[in-house]
C-alpha cells in the first residue's frame, strides 16, 4: 500500500490515537493510554471512504465505503473462524470513526501478501501467458481472460515499499522467508479461505476472482497463525457479478465498474495514458457506486446496511 499523503479525506486526528501510516484506502493508528503511553497490543484499523481506482486516488470520495467494508469484513472474520482464528478485539472506537474502524491485536506481520487466485486475469494471467503456470503451479492449456481455475492457486508476492510494486515470489523463496511449515500453512489457508468465499459469495451471485489476506503470528511466537488486516472485502480481492461472467474478455467489476467507464468515456475528458490525475467523478456515479457497495454488503451478509 502506498502512503496516500495529503489527499482529499486525509487520516482524522483521533483523540486518545498516534496515527501510524496511512495506505492508499485505509490508516492505521497506535492507541495512547491515559498515562499517555502507546499501547504494544492493540492498533486501530480505519478504513477510509476514499476508492482507488487505476492506481490512481478519485476524488470526491464514496459515502459510506468505510463503514459497509469494514461491516463486511467483520461478518466474513465470523464466516471463516472456523478455519482461522483473526486479530479482531473490538469495534469500540472513536466516534469519529464509528463503524469504519476495528481494535486488533498488534501482530508479527509476515512479510508476505498472501494471494489466491480461483479465476485466471491481471498478473496471473500475463504470467500464464508467458509460461503457462503461474507461480510455479502449471495450469491447464486454453485459459484465457477470466478463466476459472480448477481450484485456487496460491500466488504469493512481496510486501513492496511504498511506492514500489508488489513482486511475485516463487515457493522457494517464500520458504525461506517463513519456512516450509508456515508456507505451506499460509497457502492452505489462503486458498481454503477464497474456496470459502467463493462458496458462500457464489450462491449471491458474487464471484471472488482473488483475494488478497495478511497474517500474522503473536509477538511472543504463542500460537499459530492469526488472520489480520481485511478479509474478502472489494479493495482486497476482485468481485464480479457471476451473471455477466463470460472468460474471454476482461470481466466487468462488481463495484468499481461505473468509475472505470466514466473515466474511459469521453465525457471524462480523460485519458489514462496522459499521466494526469483523473477529474472528479460526477456525483451520479459516487452514488451508482456507494449503491454496489451497499448491495455487495447486502446480498453477502443479508443484512440491510
Ligand atoms: N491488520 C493488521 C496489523 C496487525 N493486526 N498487527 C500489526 N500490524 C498490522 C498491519 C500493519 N500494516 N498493515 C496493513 C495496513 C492496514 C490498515 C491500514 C494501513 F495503512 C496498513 C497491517
Amino acid at each position: 500500500e502506498s502512503v496516500g499523503v495529503g489527499e482529499a479525506g486525509g487520516s482524522p486526528v483521533l483523540d486518545g490515537y498516534r496515527h501510524m501510516y496511512s495506505g492508499k484506502v485505509r490508516d492505521l493508528y497506535v492507541p495512547i493510554g491515559d498515562d499517555g503511553v502507546e499501547a504494544d497490543d492493540r492498533l486501530l484499523l480505519v478504513a477510509s471512504n476514499r476508492l482507488s481506482a487505476y492506481d490512481w486516488m478519485m476524488s470526491p470520495e464514496i459515502p459510506d465505503k468505510g463503514e459497509v467494508l469494514t461491516r463486511l469484513s467483520l461478518w466474513w472474520f465470523d464466516q471463516l473462524a472456523d478455519l482461522v482464528p483473526n486479530h479482531v478485539v473490538s469495534t469500540d472506537v472513536p466516534d469519529a470513526v464509528a463503524g469504519r474502524a476495528v481494535v486488533v491485536r498488534r501482530l508479527e506481520m509476515l512479510k508476505v501478501e498472501a494471494i489466491a487466485r480461483a479465476y485466471l486475469t491481471g498478473g496471473g494471467l500475463e504470467e500464464y501467458e508467458r509460461g503457462g503456470s503461474v507461480s510455479g503451479v502449471v495450469l491447464p492449456e486454453g485459459l484465457v481472460d477470466g478463466s476459472r481455475l480448477p481450484s485456487p492457486v496460491f500466488t504469493p508476492t512481496t510486501k513492496a515499499p511504498v511506492g514500489e510494486h508488489d513482486l511475485p515470489m516463487a515457493p522457494d523463496e517464500v520458504e525461506a522467508e517463513l519456512g516450509a511449515d508456515v508456507a505451506a500453512e499460509v497457502s492452505r489457508l489462503t486458498r481454503a479461505i477464497l474456496a470459502r468465499g467463493n462458496e458462500i459469495a457464489g450462491e449471491r451471485g458474487i464471484l471472488i476472482a482473488d483475494t488478497k489476506v495478511e497474517f500474522g503470528v503473536a509477538p511472543d511466537g504463542s500460537g499459530g497463525l492469526v488472520l489480520a488486516d481485511e478479509v474478502l472485502t472489494p479493495d482486497s480481492s476482485r468481485f464480479w457479478p457471476a451473471e455477466l461472467w463470460e472468460p474471454g474478455h476482461p470481466q466487468p467489476s462488481f463495484d468499481k465498474q461505473f468509475v472505470r467507464e466514466w473515466l474511459t468515456s469521453a465525457e471524462s475528458g480523460w485519458s489514462r495514458s496522459s499521466g494526469e490525475a483523473p477529474p472528479e467523478l460526477p456525483a451520479h456515479v459516487v452514488e451508482q457506486t456507494r449503491a454496489k457497495y451497499v448491495e455487495a454488503y447486502e446480498r453477502l451478509t443479508g443484512e440491510t446496511f
